[in-house]
């Protein structure tokens, strides 16, 4: 880990100022339209509009909100990628866009649906290349790597070019390159988008270990609720780059009066499911043995399904989450747009 004397005051709550901290941060493009023949105009798009948060050290916060909201223009500025139009920003203390290169030794980021392998080489080479790019300590390097090829079950895969590998392979293949350099805090935007099941709990776990051994933040960007529900303590939601919410998940589901679905496959047709005893539950749609019910998602699915065991035929059954947009435009219904709900 760093030895830099920044973060030794800058990351401990209480000590002053957060690992993560943006205040009143905005970003406005100059975006130009063409209009017609040799005539155009110009309007501005205001992409993140007055931010502000903070982060401490080892939190696991989700950064959620619909496509356009503004997710990784403020991820972009994080990294120092982008500059910010207005307002002011610190990680470990330091100011992304003015020191950049200093930044990138302390951070680490996975872009979902882009790589930073390099495509043709093998993932072996890939991290050989990283490793003398941050010029990572010998030793450093080879136990970070050997750990994460243990456990993102990597060992068959260090010597398939990045192109011939299947999107979860890669994702985890990008994950090890983001860690090893030692980032104190890591940025995923999307990282489990398209994985089937088993590669989404392989990634969800590795991220929980990572944080509990060594307390590395972790800043997530997802559409999918259960990665935030099984990752984060804590959730912001932002919207037209304005924070419309920041506490936790549950608070989310209740502010947002979201509601997850219980799909019934029965063995038979029947009526539509009513449960006395479950008054919040709504039959909302009936198609042959299969039946949707609605519940509200901040409650246990676990006594609705107990319940339907006991009075129904049950064949199967699931649990649907409610998608992000859903809930955001429910909260958009009770609250002023732009306003933040806590
Ligand atoms: N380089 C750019 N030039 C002009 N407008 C931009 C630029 N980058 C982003 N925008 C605009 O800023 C707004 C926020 O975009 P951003 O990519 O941050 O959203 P997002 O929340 O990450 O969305 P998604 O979930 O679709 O990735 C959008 O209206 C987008 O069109």
């Amino acid at each position: 880990m760093s030895t830099d004397t920044e973060t030794s005051t800058a990351g401990h709550p209480g000590a002053g100022a957060a690992f993560i901290e943006l205040d009143r941060l905005e970003k406005v493009f100059d975006v130009r339209r063409r209009t017609g023949f040799l005539r155009g105009e110009r309007r501005q798009v205001r992409a993140v509009d007055g931010i502000s948060f903070r982060v401490e050290r080892g939190e696991m916060v989700g950064y959620i909100g619909p496509n356009g909201a503004g997710k990784s223009t403020t991820i972009k500025m994080l990294t120092g990628i982008l500059t910010p139009s207005g307002g002011s920003l610190r990680v470990a203390g330091i100011d992304p866009s003015r020191e950049r290169t200093r930044l990138a030794h302390r951070i680490g980021v996975v872009f979902g649906q882009r790589t930073t392998l390099w495509w043709d080489l093998p993932l072996r080479d890939s991290y050989r290349l990283m490793h003398r790019m941050y010029r990572v300590p010998d030793a450093r390097f080879r136990a970070n790597l050997d750990r994460c090829v243990e456990l993102l079950d990597l060992g068959e895969l260090l010597d398939v070019p990045v192109r011939q590998l299947s999107l979860g392979q890669r994702m985890r293949g990008d994950i090890a390159a983001a860690l090893l350099h030692d980032p104190e805090v890591l940025y995923l935007d999307e990282p489990t988008i398209g994985l089937d099941v088993v590669s989404k709990a392989k990634v969800r776990q590795f991220l929980r270990d990572l944080n509990a051994e060594r307390g590395t933040t972790v800043l997530l960007t997802t559409h999918d609720l259960t990665d935030i529900e099984q990752l984060c303590s804590r959730v912001m939601v932002i919207d037209h780059g304005r924070l419309m919410y920041d506490g936790a998940l549950a608070g989310l589901h209740e502010v947002g009066e979201s509601e997850r679905t219980l799909v019934v496959d029965l063995e038979r047709e029947l009526p539509p499911i009513r449960l006395e005893s479950e008054p919040s539950v709504r039959t909302v749609k009936v198609e042959g043995p299969r039946q949707w019910l609605a519940f509200p998602a901040s409650a246990s699915a676990a006594p609705l399904v107990a319940r339907i065991a006991a009075e129904y035929p049950l064949a199967d059954l699931s649990v649907r989450e409610p998608d992000i947009e859903a809930v955001i435009a429910k909260m958009y219904a009770r609250e002023r747009p732009g306003e933040p709900v806590t």
